[in-house]
């Protein structure tokens, strides 16, 4: 494997440098530990400089612990979070585990991660985006057209943030129109357990809504949320509510968020799913799962520090090949 450039060995095997690392999260013993196993592999063959860590639940069985760490995840077992006790109806019944993503804020040791569901895949590389300024939340901007938004009164309108004038808001009835809203599937964070401690405070004084964690998050980082631009990150149900803000062959990121979607439980038979563009990008989430090659490798990786190390013995004492960080 050709050595790893030279940026990538900053932080994530040099101490000293503050790490980056990509997360995702795993509850369960069911099948969502494939959707992690397809998200390694697809990150290596996009030559990820970073690693994917999955924070788990404690109910993740041993033998999905040792097949994502053969897949050179690094597992972190998280506590559970739950919201205050009510009689909200989620939008889907499990969504009550997703606030659990919430421990990823006390992973400290990280200065920026992004956080990718466990029904991702990355096509190609989104390195770039660990580079965006500090203190903002981005994500991507999610959609108000599918049946699970059928409690909101944007659904009720019409109304949807991905095409605002097909519907206008009704500003004179209604007052201002919702603010952006995020997809929580992807985002770019920075963990702090300042910030954990004061979502937890928040939480508890917060009554549930139908998108869980997702419309908890979305408030809380109102005022710094920037949306990733969509060109690059494809929200499945854009592909039949808002196939003008599709390019498909620029998409780098694909979330298989929709009913039925889900690669590795694919069946064909739920809405939309006998769309060509469909089946294609399912197949395309199952030729990097099945792709040997792209197994973990350690003696690859053994490889890159060897370059790395042999490069660094090679520099003078007070050169450095990597900008100091800077003083802000
Ligand atoms: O049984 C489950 C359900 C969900 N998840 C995790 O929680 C995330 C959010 O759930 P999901 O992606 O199904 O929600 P959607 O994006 O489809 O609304 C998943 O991607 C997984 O990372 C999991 O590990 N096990
Ligand atoms: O717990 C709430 C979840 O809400 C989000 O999924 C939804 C949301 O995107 C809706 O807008 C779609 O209509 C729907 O299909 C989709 O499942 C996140 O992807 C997931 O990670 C998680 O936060
Ligand atoms: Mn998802």
């Amino acid at each position: 494997m050709a050595p790893t450039p030279i940026g990538a060995f900053e932080g994530a095997k040099m101490g000293g440098y503050s790490k980056r690392g990509y997360l995702t999260f795993l509850a369960g013993n069911g099948d969502y530990v494939k959707g992690v196993v397809g998200l390694a592999k697809g990150l290596r063959k996009a030559r990820s400089a970073y690693p994917l860590v999955v924070a788990m639940l404690p109910d993740v069985p041993e033998e999905h612990r040792q097949l994502l760490r053969r897949q050179g995840c690094i597992c972190r077992e998280i506590e559970p979070i739950y919201p205050p006790q009510s009689q909200v109806h989620f939008a889907m019944p499990y969504y009550i585990i997703n606030y659990s993503k919430l421990r990823i804020w006390e992973f400290e040791e990280y200065s920026k991660m992004v956080y990718l569901d466990a029904d991702i895949q990355v096509f190609e590389n989104i390195d770039n985006l660990f580079d965006m300024p500090d203190s903002y939340f981005y994500a991507v901007m999610d959609c108000f057209c599918e049946k699970t938004w059928s409690h909101t009164p944007q659904y009720e309108i019409g109304y949807c943030q991905q095409c605002p004038d097909r519907v206008p808001w009704p500003q004179s009835e209604q007052g201002d129109p919702p603010a952006l809203y995020f997809n929580a599937g992807m985002f770019v964070f920075e963990p702090s357990k300042l910030t954990f401690d004061s979502l937890m405070n928040r939480l508890m004084l917060t009554t549930p809504t139908p998108f869980a964690e997702q419309d908890f998050l979305n408030m809380f980082f109102r005022k710094v949320y920037k949306p990733i631009p969509l060109a690059y990150y494809l929200v499945w149900a854009m592909l039949w509510r808002h196939p003008e803000n599709v390019e498909l062959d620029k998409v780098k990121v694909v979330h298989y968020c929709a009913a039925g979607s889900k690669p590795w439980r694919y069946t064909g038979k739920e809405a939309n799913m006998q769309r060509e563009d469909i089946k294609l990008l399912v197949q395309k989430w199952w030729d990097i799962y099945d792709d040997k090659s792209l197994d973990f490798n350690p003696d690859e990786e053994e490889e890159d520090i060897v370059t790395w190390n042999s490069l660094m013995a090679a520099i003078p004492a007070k050169a450095s090949l990597i900008p100091a960080p800077s003083a802000a």
